[in-house]
């Protein structure tokens, strides 16, 4: 354990371009459902999920971003003080295979260097697929990155991709803590610990009202 009373915190921001299964994928992961249903996510949403990690309960918040150029404004502002990320691309669409540097670039640009996966998604429909297997590996080893292929439709590597990302973290973190205990404070946003609380919200896609209600809840969370 950690610390008494104290409960680790994960923002991860899932991010790739638009209709690869961003939402699909956190949906999948924190309700367990899966719809054939898209719905472009406008600006920013979130779910959370509690998972036990080496006997250390740990809170995964979960940041939907858009996938779309036009949303950038917003999603840039929701990277701060991310401490995980996902990138994702589909199967069949190269475009968003080819955009994973950027995407990358984007995130460490607002955040630095963080636990990160490189997620394929889609892999349901590899018989359609336009990205070779090499392609794919190449990349994620240029990048120094942990590479998944996934199907959230089949409900494949979902759990372990998130599993991945909160052990990473948690490693991180108590490196962290031995290298600098008075860092290990109530609301630090820096290693991303908080005092244990109640809270609930309800969340919707597409609502701008929640891009509100999240900053408020959630600002301790932003540097
Ligand atoms: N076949 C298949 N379809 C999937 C899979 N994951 C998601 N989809 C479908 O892909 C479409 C886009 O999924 P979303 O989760 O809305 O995509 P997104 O990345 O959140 O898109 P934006 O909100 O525009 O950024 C939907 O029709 C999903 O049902 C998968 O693993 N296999």
């Amino acid at each position: 354990m950690l610390e008494e009373d104290m409960e680790v915190a994960i923002k991860v921001v899932v991010v790739g371009n638009g209709a690869v299964g961003k939402s699909s994928m956190i949906q999948r992961y924190c309700k367990g459902i899966f719809t054939k249903d898209y719905k472009k996510t406008i600006g920013v949403d979130f779910l959370e999920r509690q998972i036990q990690v080496n006997d250390e309960d740990v809170r995964l918040m979960l940041w939907d971003t858009a996938g779309q150029e036009e949303f950038d404004a917003i999603t840039k502002a929701y990277y701060r003080g991310a401490q995980a990320c996902v990138l994702v691309f589909s199967t069949t669409d190269r475009e968003s295979f080819k955009a994973i540097p950027t995407w990358k670039e984007k995130v460490m640009t607002e955040v630095g260097d963080i636990p990160t996966v490189l997620v394929q998604n889609k892999i349901d429909l590899l018989d359609d697929s336009c990205i070779k297997n090499e392609e794919a590996e190449a990349l994620a080893k240029k990048l120094k990155l942990r590479f998944y292929r996934a199907s959230v439709k089949e409900d494949l590597n979902v759990t372990e991709v998130f599993k991945y990302l909160a052990d990473k973290y948690l490693q991180r973190l108590k490196q962290q803590t031995a290298e600098e205990p008075e860092l290990v404070h109530t609301s630090s946003n820096k290693i991303g610990m908080y005092a244990v609380r109640n809270h609930t919200h309800t969340n919707t896609k597409n609502s701008t009202d929640n891009i509100l209600c999240h900053q408020s809840l959630w600002s301790h969370l932003l540097p």
